[in-house]
């Protein structure tokens, strides 16, 4: 019978540290992997793909942290409803077998002055990345990447890891974070998952967990309006107004079949972007060699599920 690797669970900043001593003189190099729990496959997945990927020769320890972090909630925004399941996080960690430390982090530890939402009344010291935060994602939810930067800030400080995983569903923070790397000077490599996606090309969230069944079957509406662009630019299409057109078409569709169907929700499109990889500009063009990110957010009832498709190009 094989044995499970034991995982050591660190709940404040102090014993994690002088964990992380001990690592740095035995010249134990360390991957790291920020969640806010409620892990699914996609999350797992990242794990994996450092495990396999990088081999135990480049980054034999592997450290995941859960923390629901409230600084990238806006106040109307989910924060007390985000769902929190550790007990089942730490057995689907466990069951991995290569996670070597869980950091559990308390808010009060993180955010010594407190955290109220209302931007105007918080304290202390956070972390803006300028120029690629009030695109896409950060148009409808302004405050969310100076949340996630901040945050990612200091668990990069107190981790200290020598590569970092991120997933490309969440594309924008994903270019956040490598922006905050080099300005920063952090010397982390960082890595791109790709996305894990239901059998039915859902990708896989955390906040699938409040769709109800009616909600489930359309909340692949996204993914297929966003596949129906990609198609067509696969076929040779480049023009802006031509390929959003597309998912606009499929998405209106199904979200006038919802209605007559009287489900009880609504399917409300928030935005579908195309932008420049590099700059986050919304592109009337894609070139070839530049390709673009293609991305979307849907609200389906409450729950807004976003996605996105690399037009040839990487993150
Ligand atoms: N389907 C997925 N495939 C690959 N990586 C993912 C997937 N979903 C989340 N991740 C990555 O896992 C990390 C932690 O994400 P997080 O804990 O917010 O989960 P989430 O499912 O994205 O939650 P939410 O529903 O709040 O968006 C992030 O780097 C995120 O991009
Ligand atoms: C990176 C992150 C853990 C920061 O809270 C969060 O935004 C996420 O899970 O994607
Ligand atoms: N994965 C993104 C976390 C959030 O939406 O708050």
């Amino acid at each position: 019978m094989s044995s499970r690797k034991e995982i050591l669970v660190f709940d404040n900043i102090p014993s994690l540290r002088s964990w992380r001593q001990q690592c740095i003189k035995q010249d134990k190099q360390v991957a790291f992997i920020p969640t806010m729990g409620s892990l699914h496959e996609g999350h797992l997945s990242l794990g994996k793909r450092r495990y396999v990927k990088q081999g135990s020769q480049h980054c034999p320890i592997v450290v995941v942290s859960i923390f629901v972090n409230p600084a990238q909630f806006a106040p109307n925004e989910d924060l007390d409803k985000y769902p929190r399941t550790l007990s089942n996080d730490l057995e689907l960690l466990r069951s991995l077998d290569c996670v070597d430390a869980v950091f559990l982090p308390k808010v009060e530890e993180i955010y010594p002055y407190g955290i109220p939402l209302d931007v105007e009344k918080q304290k202390g010291a956070f972390v803006e990345v300028r120029d690629k935060s009030h695109q896409m994602e950060g148009k409808s939810r302004p405050l969310f990447f100076r949340g996630v930067s901040t945050v990612v800030t200091k668990l990069f400080n107190i981790v200290q890891p020598n590569c970092v995983f991120f997933g490309q569903k969440d594309a924008q923070q994903c270019i956040v974070i490598r922006t905050l790397i080099s300005d920063l000077h952090f010397p982390i490599e960082m890595h791109v998952g790709t996305t894990g996606r239901e059998y039915d090309g859902l990708a896989m969230s955390s906040r699938n967990k409040y769709l109800t069944p009616d909600q489930r079957n359309y909340a692949t509406t996204l993914f297929k309006g966003l596949s129906a662009i990609k198609n067509e630019f696969d076929q040779g299409e480049k023009n802006r107004e031509i390929l959003l057109n597309k998912g606009y078409e499929l998405i209106e569709k199904v979200t006038k079949e919802v209605m007559e169907k009287n489900l009880g929700f609504e399917l409300k499109l928030d935005y579908l972007s195309l932008v420049d990889p590099r700059t986050l500009e919304e592109l009337q063009e894609i070139e070839e060699e530049k390709g673009a990110i293609l991305s979307g957010a849907l609200y389906v009832g409450k729950t807004r599920v976003i996605d996105n498709l690399l037009l040839n190009c990487t993150l």
